[in-house]
This record gives structure tokens, C-alpha cells and sequence, in this order.
């Protein structure tokens, strides 16, 4: 599906759609224990890949017909083997906590996803689970799914890089609690992403599990039990809120607001701080959770994303709206998401007009000197690359025609809606 979205503005207030890591997270913690509730799920084609995990490894998952919770039956520490092949479609972050949780069965489970995440990094993930002395293979041995996993782990030491995906942490902390001896794990290379290993130590804790940081890495105790019955609340998504963010610095003359913006461990919430240095109007009420940004003239600054790699299409569509340059580092794990987001952006805001220069861990995006042009602009399967367009098109003359925008199913699966309710002018 093709979205037109025309030059136009937008006001009003919003609700940031719950976060996609913690409702991922949540789901598979009453997986892990005999279950739980989860309130305010975000439901999304990610989510719900590995609420499918969940219920293949014997749980089972019940969703409110108002997508208002979501009720887990956990498999209680010990997950069966799986009927069949557990499809992860898009999702990443499925794809390496389920494959942690593969290895914890004695027999065998396939996992597989779409071409897209059938070509992402795996390698140090299979190797961990190899390092425990599990079954971890890749079919084409390529370090990428189809994966095969399974070994019953009993736990141990592991070696493993830090700078391509903090998901296999996340994943060898999770599993590592109820295998029997506990996870240690030492990193090898400076840790990416870190804050989303801060995500699971807090969903961790609110399940009654204890893991913690190390001088070499981080460490969990075998043994444990995920403390049942309880109920687990999603707070609102600030990789989401970005997009929306970015909207109103960029066009809401009268204002927009955006609601359920409660301060958690999500890094992401930097994009606040972020648009603040741009010279944005904002103000982050934290005790209510709202943040209010009015169109402002902003100007480019340097940012580094090692700790906030989804933040960087939206980072670079304001660059692109900006005075000045905006100059993104750290970016090389930006190179392994849905896809490519670092040469993606360069590619295709430059088809509006922008001046960008890729580097393989930077960018520079010389702020638009002449307005950004509409034009058609592809979205490659790829939700944030989809939202970030979108948002460029308020901004850009005439009409921008972003393809493939039904893939923002992934995170925020109404952002078009929103944005039309909010006065942009979308064309579907
Ligand atoms: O654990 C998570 O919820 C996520 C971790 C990040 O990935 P990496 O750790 O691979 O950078 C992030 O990009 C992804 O959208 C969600
Ligand atoms: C990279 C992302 O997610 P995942 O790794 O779960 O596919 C994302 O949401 O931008």
C-alpha cells in the first residue's frame, strides 16, 4: 500500500502508542513464569510473533478484544518442544529471546522469519548457546535463520561482542534465570544498544528476577523462579513518540501534545533532549506524562546513536527540515536492522532533495538549504524508514508517496490514522 502524504500541518494531542520492547519482554516473562497479565500490550505484528513463541513453547496467550491486555498462561520455567516451526516474521527481537528459550528444551526448535529477518546477525547468539554446550545451527550456515536450537542448557560462562545486537543479552539473561546453573556474560566488545538491556533488567525485577551488571558484562542466577500471577503495565514507546515529536517540531504551529510520555528506561526517550539541542519549543511535563512541541526552526546537531539506534531515521529526517548540519555517529549497528537504515535515509532523502553523506558508522545530512521536494520515496519494508519519510513529507513541496506503508504494522500500527487525526494531510 502506497501513502501520499501532502505538505500540511498538525495539532492537537496524541497518545504514544505502549512500548514495543517492554510489551516483548513482558509477554515472554509470564511465558517464563506460570503467567501473568500484561495492560496496555502493545498488539503488533513484532508483539505478536512472540506471543506465538510463547504459546509454542506450551503457554498460551489470550488478547482482550479491545486489545486492552493480554492474559498469559506461562510454560513455568520449562518450555516444551515446539510442534511446529516458530515464525518470527519481522521481529528481532522474537527472533533472539525465543532462540535463547529454544535452548533451554532437550529436543529441537526451528525458528524462521521474513526475508528481512532472515538476513540479520545470528552468529553470536548461536555461538553463546554453543559456548553452554547447546544445539545452536544455522541451516545455511550463514549465522542467519532458519536457526535450529534446542540442547537442554544447563548454563555456564559465555563470551560474546557487544556492537551487534544487545537482544542476545537480553536473551541469555531471560532463559539464564531458569536454567539450572545461571548465566555469565562476559563481553567482549564494547555494549550497543545498552539501554535496552537496562529494559529487561527492570521487566526482570518486576517479575521477581534478579540479574545484574558485572565488571565484564552481566550475570544471572540459574534457579529462579518468574513470580507468577502477576500484573506487568507497558508504559508508552518513545521510538514511536519520536515520529510524532519530530511531526510537531516540524509543523504544529498551534502546538501538539502527546500523551503517555512517563520517564522509563528506554533510551530512546533522548529524542527529547535531542529536539531540545535542535532548538525545538518543547516542554516534557514527566509527573503527567506529556510532552508539548510547537514548529520551531531548528538547527543540526551532532548526535551519536550507539545507545539509540532506532532513533536515527527520525534524527535524520530533522536534520534534513534543519539549518546547518546534523552530523549522526555511531551508527554502524544501525546497518543491521530491517534494514540498512543508515544507507536507506541517504538514499532516499536525498530523492527529496536533502544533501547527505554516508560513512559506514556516520552520517552527515547538510540541512536543507532549498525546501525539501515531494516525491515518490521507497519505504522498504521497513516501519521506522516508513515513519521518517512520512514525517519529511509534512515538510517537503508538494506530495511525497512513501511505498509499502502498511509494514508500520510493526510498531505503531495506527500512525497513519493519528497522523490524519491530527490534521496531516494523508492520502491512502
Ligand atoms: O531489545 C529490544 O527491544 C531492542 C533492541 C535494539 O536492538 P539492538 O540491541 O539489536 O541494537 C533496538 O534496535 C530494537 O528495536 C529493540
Ligand atoms: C530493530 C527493530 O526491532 P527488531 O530488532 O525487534 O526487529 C526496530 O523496531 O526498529
Amino acid at each position: 500500500m502506497d501513502i501520499t502524504i501532502a505538505e500540511s500541518t498538525v495539532a492537537g494531542t496524541t497518545q504514544a502508542p505502549p512500548s514495543k520492547s517492554y510489551t516483548h519482554r513482558a509477554v515472554l516473562a509470564a511465558g517464563y513464569a506460570d503467567g501473568a497479565v500484561v495492560h496496555d500490550p502493545l498488539v503488533s505484528a513484532d508483539t505478536k510473533a512472540t506471543m506465538r513463541a510463547v504459546e509454542a513453547y506450551g503457554g498460551s496467550v489470550s488478547l482482550a478484544a479491545d486489545d486492552s491486555t493480554v492474559e498469559v498462561t506461562g510454560f513455568d520455567g520449562r518450555p516444551g518442544t515446539p510442534d511446529d516451526v516458530i515464525d518470527c516474521a519481522n521481529s528481532g527481537t522474537t527472533m533472539r529471546l525465543v532462540t535463547a528459550t529454544g535452548a533451554l528444551q532437550d529436543d529441537l526448535a526451528v525458528l524462521t522469519g521474513d526475508e528481512s529477518l532472515r538476513s540479520r546477525p545470528q552468529g553470536p547468539l548461536l555461538d553463546a548457546i554453543e559456548q553452554l554446550d547447546g544445539d545452536a545451527e544455522s541451516t545455511r550456515r550463514n549465522g542467519q535463520a532458519p536457526l535450529v536450537v534446542g540442547g537442554g542448557i544447563d548454563g555456564g560462562a559465555v563470551e560474546i561482542p557487544g556492537d551487534v545486537s544487545s537482544q542476545y543479552i537480553t536473551a541469555l539473561l531471560m532463559a539464564g534465570a531458569v536454567s539450572p546453573d545461571g548465566i555469565d556474560i562476559d563481553l567482549t566488545t564494547e555494549l550497543k544498544s545498552s539501554p535496552y538491556v537496562d529494559i529487561t533488567l527492570e521487566v526482570l525485577d518486576a517479575f521477581g528476577v534478579e540479574a545484574q551488571k558485572t565488571d565484564a558484562g552481566f550475570t544471572v542466577d540459574g534457579g529462579q523462579t518468574y513470580a507468577p500471577g502477576g500484573d506487568y503495565n507497558v508504559p508508552g514507546d518513545f521510538s514511536s513518540m519520536s515520529y510524532l515529536l519530530a511531526a510537531g517540531a516540524l509543523a504544529a504551529e498551534d502546538g501538539l501534545r502527546v500523551t503517555s510520555a512517563f520517564p522509563s528506561a528506554q533510551g530512546d526517550a533522548a529524542i527529547v533532549d535531542i529536539l531540545d539541542r535542535m532548538g525545538a519549543d518543547l516542554d516534557w511535563d514527566e509527573e503527567n506524562g506529556e510532552i508539548t512541541v510547537s514548529q520551531s526552526e531548528l538547527t543540526g546537531i551532532e548526535v551519536g546513536v550507539e545507545d539509540t539506534p532506532d532513533l536515527l531515521p527520525t534524527i535524520a529526517t530533522l536534520g534534513a527540515a534543519a539549518d546547518g548540519v546534523t552530523r549522526i555517529t555511531d551508527a554502524e549497528h544501525v546497518r543491521y536492522k530491517e534494514t540498512d537504515r543508515v544507507s536507506a535515509m541517504v538514499e532516499e532523502l536525498t530523492k527529496m532533495g536533502a544533501e547527505v553523506e554516508e560513512h559506514q558508522d556516520e552520517l552527515f545530512v547538510y540541512g536543507a538549504d532549498s525546501e525539501l521536494v515531494g516525491t515518490t520515496v521507497e519505504g522498504r519494508a521497513d516501519h521506522r524508514i516508513i515513519m521518517s519519510l512520512a514525517v519529511a513529507g509534512l515538510v517537503a513541496d508538494g506530495e511525497t508517496t512513501v511505498t509499502g506503508a502498511e509494514h508500520v504494522d510493526v510498531s505503531f500500527p495506527d500512525f497513519f490514522d493519528v497522523l490524519e487525526s491530527l490534521g496531516a494531510a494523508v492520502g491512502k
